[in-house]
């Protein structure tokens, strides 16, 4: 043996995993939960998520990089059909996919709906996970436990409360367990590989979802014109759009004197200042570009 001969990383493992399950069982908030850090921004609204965001989990002997998907439905716009594009990708490339169902509602067919889905992809290791298991008792909980358990063969199935911390490290162990053996994918400091400017335009959206009307959540893009780091060399000064699709909404998103515009920056503005190291100063500005949803252009624009 030399001196010069590399450490080796001993059971070191890192790898991709995703969360799959129906809208609103609480998948982002799982994932804020485990990387430690607003990452992905959640909301009581279903189908919240779009973008594959990365969040990074870090434990001594090992690394979970998270990938957040819009989640499995059937599409209805164009936008619907690149998200779903967006799933199939993700599902192929992971070497975990976690399903999610929540405790506090039965198992139904939009369950057994996305577990045939995944059950396409035989390549990654799968397990359930029952979520918001502090919302029942023992014995509902037991009850979904057994449920998840016969829906598929799983390598584990495990009841977490992202909220109240249940549970997390347990899964954060399990799931590192079931990871590749492999050096580190991400440096130690490295929680998201999302810019400033994408994470400011997801929690301007979460703000403005936070505040709208039930017709309103699909029809809000955001998109970030600038970000001007003043002389001070501390302050940002980020100027973002909310994009809704028809004139009526812009009124509503602006609200009554410009209330409800007010309430959004100050939503966000608070957000902000949570993930940036100096102040910021978030001004917004309200757009409308007609049927964005439907019009590959626009789409393009905004990013999707
Ligand atoms: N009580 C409780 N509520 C939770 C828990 N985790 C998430 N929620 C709530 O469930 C709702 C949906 O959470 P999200 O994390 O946005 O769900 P999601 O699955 O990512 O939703 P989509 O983006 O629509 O797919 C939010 O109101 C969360 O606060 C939990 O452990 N306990």
């Amino acid at each position: 043996m030399t001196d010069t001969a590399p450490e080796t990383s001993g059971s070191y493992r890192a790898g991709f995993l995703t969360f799959v399950g129906r809208p609103n069982v609480g998948k982002s908030t799982l994932t804020n939960a485990l990387v430690g850090e607003k990452i992905v921004i959640t909301s009581p609204k279903p189908q919240t998520t779009r973008r594959a965001v990365r969040g990074i989990v870090h434990r001594p002997d090992g690394q979970l990089v998270i990938v957040d998907t819009p989640g499995l439905h059937r599409p209805r716009t164009l936008l619907g059909e690149r998200l779903n594009d967006v799933v199939q990708q993700t599902l192929s490339d992971v070497d975990v996919i976690a399903f999610c169902v929540p405790a506090d509602e039965k198992v139904g067919p939009g369950d057994r709906f996305i577990v045939e889905q995944i059950g396409q992809f035989p390549r990654p290791r799968r397990i359930a996970l029952v979520t918001k298991a502090e919302t029942v008792g023992r014995d509902v909980l037991a009850q979904r436990l057994l449920e998840v358990d016969e829906l598929a063969e799983w390598d584990a199935v495990i009841p977490v409360s992202a909220i109240e911390g249940i549970q997390l490290d347990t899964l954060v162990r399990e799931l590192i367990a079931l990871m590749p053996e492999s050096d580190p994918l991400y440096p130690a400091d490295m929680i998201t590989e999302e810019s400033f400017e994408q994470r400011a335009a997801e929690l301007v959206r979460e703000a403005a979802l936070a505040d709208a009307r039930e017709e309103l959540p699909h029809s809000i893009a955001v998109t970030i014109d600038d970000v001007v780091l003043r002389d001070d060399g501390s302050t940002r000064e980020v100027y973002a759009n909310i994009v809704v699709e028809r004139d009526s909404q812009k009124g509503i998103i602006i609200g009554r004197g410009g209330e409800r515009l007010r309430r959004i920056r100050e939503t966000a503005q608070r957000e902000l200042d949570r993930i940036s190291e100096g102040r910021t100063i978030l001004s917004l500005h309200v757009k409308v570009a007609k049927e964005w949803q439907r019009d590959p252009k626009q789409l393009g624009r905004l990013g999707f």
